[in-house]
């Protein structure tokens, strides 16, 4: 279960670097046809498992990526860090920091969405969607102070102070993925879940919000869980990498090394899907089948349908991660 690790000892809790610990965290829906019906056609119970035994922690101030197709798991992933969804096994805690003004206690954590359009209230001024955390966790005293505050958020954003008393509809999807942030820096947060935060956006909207993210991060030392299923999106910005295929991490480490030495058929595969300027001909495969359904995954390393280097070995044991040179790969010929 989600839980927040406390304060027994200020200083050995400031002093540890590590601020998320996921433990053999899963997550198994069950999507069984009702018991009624289930009597009769003698069907028997379906369990879907969207995030199977991951483990990873996230240290403080840096951003940790986590990339893979549709499906595979990462949203759930994300929902059970912000506590929008229990884990079914396994454990996630934060652990206490120390903040700039010398307090020590839990990170405040917020989500921002892939959807800039669904995720701001439509009929809110921007000023009172910036507002409302800062009012309702008392972060400010007085409405001048508060309204001081949205004006600063709007500008370290990139926006405009006078944008405070315009409707969501009127800015545009890069604007009001700035919005979405200024409201999460709004509680003074210090771990953002951003879970596709530019897929919905053009590719040079895609580019500044990804600029703002990583100087915001610099200038309030932010701790970023970052999803995507694009790797070039994550390529400049995270420090660790995870690729998660159904349910689970296949190859996971210090990102410039998953980048430039990965050892995974699948992260091998995705990273060839990324065009490269420097080499425009360079032959690029593509991604070939379909992500086996998480009710029945195959047998064996859950790829070896989709891989051209499957053995036999393959098709019948689970390849368990495990450190090879610094990174933990799950495959059984890396
Ligand atoms: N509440 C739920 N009930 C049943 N199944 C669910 C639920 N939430 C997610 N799933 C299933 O869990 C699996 C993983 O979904 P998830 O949204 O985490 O994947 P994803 O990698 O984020 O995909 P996408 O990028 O398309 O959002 C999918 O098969 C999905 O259908």
């Amino acid at each position: 279960m989600l839980e927040q690790v406390s304060t027994l000892a200020p200083a050995k809790a400031a002093g540890d670097d590590i601020i998320l610990d996921v433990a053999a965290a899963c997550c198994r829906f069950d999507v069984s046809a009702p018991a009624l019906s289930r009597l009769f056609s003698h069907e028997p119970r379906r369990i879907l498992r969207a995030v199977e035994s991951v483990s990873f922690t996230v240290r403080r101030g840096t951003t940790f990526s986590i990339v893979g197709e549709s499906g595979c798991g990462k949203s759930t992933l994300a929902r059970m860090v912000v506590g929008l969804q229990r884990p079914t096994e396994g454990r996630l805690s934060f652990r206490d920091i120390r903040r700039a003004d010398g307090t020590i206690g839990p990170p405040r954590v917020q989500m921002i969405f892939q959807d800039p359009y669904a995720s701001l209230n439509p009929r809110w001024r921007v000023g009172d969607i910036i507002a409302e955390p800062i009012r309702e966790l008392k972060l400010r005293s007085g409405e001048a102070a508060v309204q001081q505050r949205v004006g600063d958020l709007l500008e370290v954003v990139g926006l405009s102070r006078t944008d405070a008393s315009r409707y969501p509809h009127a800015f545009s999807g890069g604007q009001r993925q700035r919005i979405s942030i200024a409201r999460a820096l709004a509680t003074e947060a210090d771990f953002l879940v951003c879970d596709e935060p530019t897929s919905a956006l053009d590719v040079s909207v895609q580019a500044q919000i990804l600029n703002l993210m990583v100087r915001l991060q610099k200038e309030f030392g932010l701790t970023y869980l970052f999803i995507s299923h694009n790797l070039s999106v994550v390529r400049h910005m995270s420090d660790e990498l995870a690729i998660m295929y159904l349910g689970r991490f296949v190859e996971a480490g210090p990102a410039e090394q998953v980048f430039t030495r990965p050892q995974h058929p699948y992260t091998r595969l995705l990273l060839d899907t990324i065009p490269d300027v420097e080499r425009p001909n360079r032959e690029r495969r593509p991604m070939s089948g379909e992500v086996p359904s998480p009710i029945n995954p195959p047998a064996g390393c859950t790829f070896n349908p989709r891989c051209a280097q499957a053995a036999d070995r393959c098709r019948v044991e689970r390849p368990e991660l495990r450190q090879l040179g610094g990174v933990s790969v799950s495959c059984h010929f890396a």
